[in-house]
């Protein structure tokens, strides 16, 4: 197998960098189900790193190992400089984990869970509260509330205040939006990015495509393998080919149109329009995807050059050996 250059001998893990996975692999049931494929990965101090991609990509694989709930079967990481199997115990006390299903205890009222939480790891609610304040000040008037009865968005910032307890230096969060409503989710977000300018080091998964823009750098991940690694502007910056947008009455029958045409490079549909690239663009795409709409009969079309989105070049990646005619969804 080709290793890439991203290994780290134990003796040496550089001071600035929290996170480094190298070349971890896992499979589950007997080896049939390959849930990691050789990450590598690397996450400096002080970064809001995004891990994105869709369900069952891997990312609660690699986030449980990075925790040292699981092992891999192949590879190493080492998390604030510890090896996540030899120095299994340092790790859980630095690190802060908010698994993706709710790790709060149902039974147990808001001001509870925080109590347990903290004794876990032997603190208290005082010791570290200005780092939760603010997040805690949204659900303290609901502090007497069993957890098992709050509200998604604020069963969330209860479970970050919990992971958040002890001040860890490195915060590990397995899609904490998933299943949250829109605004619950832009407020983490913004709660994440207070959370970084104290100097935690935060990975964060989600399938959600578009919040892969509100971190510094993102991992793209499917199928248990790294497709890229960099800053959000950087990978839609590289997309490398003009994209188009284009809709027309019958969405459905211009799908079926475009992508039979020996133009077309791919074509998926992307909420209400497709979108598309051309084998041979020299510019005037936009006008020969409208000529060719109009060949079809096809009604109301409209196209646009448009810039790319996070989603453009995960499936562009994703699909790089499928092409032409990308993917649908
Ligand atoms: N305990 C397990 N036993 C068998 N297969 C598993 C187990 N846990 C995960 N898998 C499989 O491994 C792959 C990766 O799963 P993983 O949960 O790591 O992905 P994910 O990106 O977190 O997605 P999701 O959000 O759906 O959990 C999937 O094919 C999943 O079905």
């Amino acid at each position: 197998m080709k290793k890439n250059n991203l290994h780290t001998p134990p003796d040496a893990v550089p001071a600035d960098t929290p996170i480094i996975a190298a070349h971890l692999s896992k499979s589950y049931n007997k080896g049939t189900v390959a849930a990691l494929s050789d990450v590598s990965l690397e996450v400096k101090k002080g970064e809001l790193f995004g891990l994105i991609g869709p369900d069952g990509a891997g990312k609660t694989t690699l986030f449980r190992i990075l925790t040292t709930l699981l092992l891999a079967d192949e590879g190493q990481a080492w998390v604030s400089g510890y090896d996540v199997v030899k120095n299994f115990k340092q790790i859980r006390r630095t690190v802060g984990y908010m698994p993706g299903k709710f790790s709060l205890y149902q039974d147990l009222t808001v001001q509870e869970n925080l109590t347990f939480f903290a004794t876990l790891f032997g603190t208290s609610v005082e010791t570290h509260y200005e780092l939760i304040k603010d997040i805690y000040d949204q659900i303290k008037p609901f502090s007497d509330r069993r957890a098992g009865k709050l509200s998604g968005g604020m069963k969330q910032k209860l479970a970050l205040c919990c992971a958040l307890i002890h001040k860890p230096a490195v915060l590990f969060l397995d899609e904490p939006t998933t299943g949250v409503d829109v605004v619950s989710r832009r407020e983490f977000w913004e709660m994440l990015q207070q959370l970084k300018q104290q100097g935690i080091t935060i990975l964060v998964s989600t399938p959600y495509m578009e919040e892969a823009v509100r971190c510094d750098r993102i991992a793209l991940i499917q199928n248990g393998r790294i497709l890229h690694v960099d800053t959000p502007s950087r990978i839609t910056g590289a997309f490398p080919v003009n994209l188009y947008a284009a809709k027309a009455a019958s969405i459905y029958t211009l799908l079926k149109d475009l992508r039979s045409w020996n133009q077309v490079e791919s074509c998926y549909a992307f909420g209400e329009w497709l979108h598309v690239t051309l084998r041979q663009d020299t510019g005037n795409g936009q006008a020969l995807i409208r000529e060719y709409a109009a060949s079809r009969a096809h009604a109301q079309v409209v196209v646009q050059t448009i810039a790319p989105t996070i989603e453009d070049s995960f499936i562009r990646l994703a699909t790089s050996n499928t092409l032409p005619y990308g993917s649908g969804h």
